[in-house]
């Protein structure tokens, strides 16, 4: 079973991508698994190594929009790139706009070995 700690860099990261086009997001989204049985509506790439994003559960603590109080807010702007599903856009065909953005990002994190375990959102 995937952990939540996987299931974050499945869902959250990519760091090999620096600029993307603007099919990035249909791939991507089908590629990690986030369009079987319904289409994810909102989904966040983040373009930064994995230490960097990390190092944001020791940044900035927030309350999270949850109101549980393990969310970090990063103290740079990352590079992202949010995927929105498209009005219209009828399952198994999931159409999303890419965006690319720098942004601060949001993420919660858990004590076990401090891992990021859900994007909370940016700002
Ligand atoms: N405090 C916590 N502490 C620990 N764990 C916590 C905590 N909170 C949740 N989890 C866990 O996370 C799991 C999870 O998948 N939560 S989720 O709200 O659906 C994720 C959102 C996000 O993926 C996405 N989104 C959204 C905005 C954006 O800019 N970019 C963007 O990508 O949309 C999703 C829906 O909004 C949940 O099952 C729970 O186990």
């Amino acid at each position: 079973k995937e952990s939540r700690a996987e299931k974050f860099l499945r869902q959250h990261m990519d760091s090999n991508t620096s600029t993307v086009n603007a099919s990035y997001c249909n791939q991507m989204m089908k590629r990690r698994n986030m369009t079987v049985g319904f289409c994810k509506p909102v989904n966040t790439f983040i373009h930064e190594p994995l230490p960097d994003v990390q190092v944001i559960c020791f940044q900035g603590n927030v309350t999270c929009k949850n109101g549980k109080p393990n969310c970090h807010q990063s103290s740079s702007k990352m590079r992202i790139t949010d995927c929105r599903l498209k009005k219209g856009s009828k399952y198994p065909k999931c159409d999303y706009e890419t965006k690319q953005q720098e942004k601060f990002i949001i993420v919660a994190c858990e004590c076990v070995q401090y891992e990021t375990v859900h994007f909370d959102g940016s700002e």
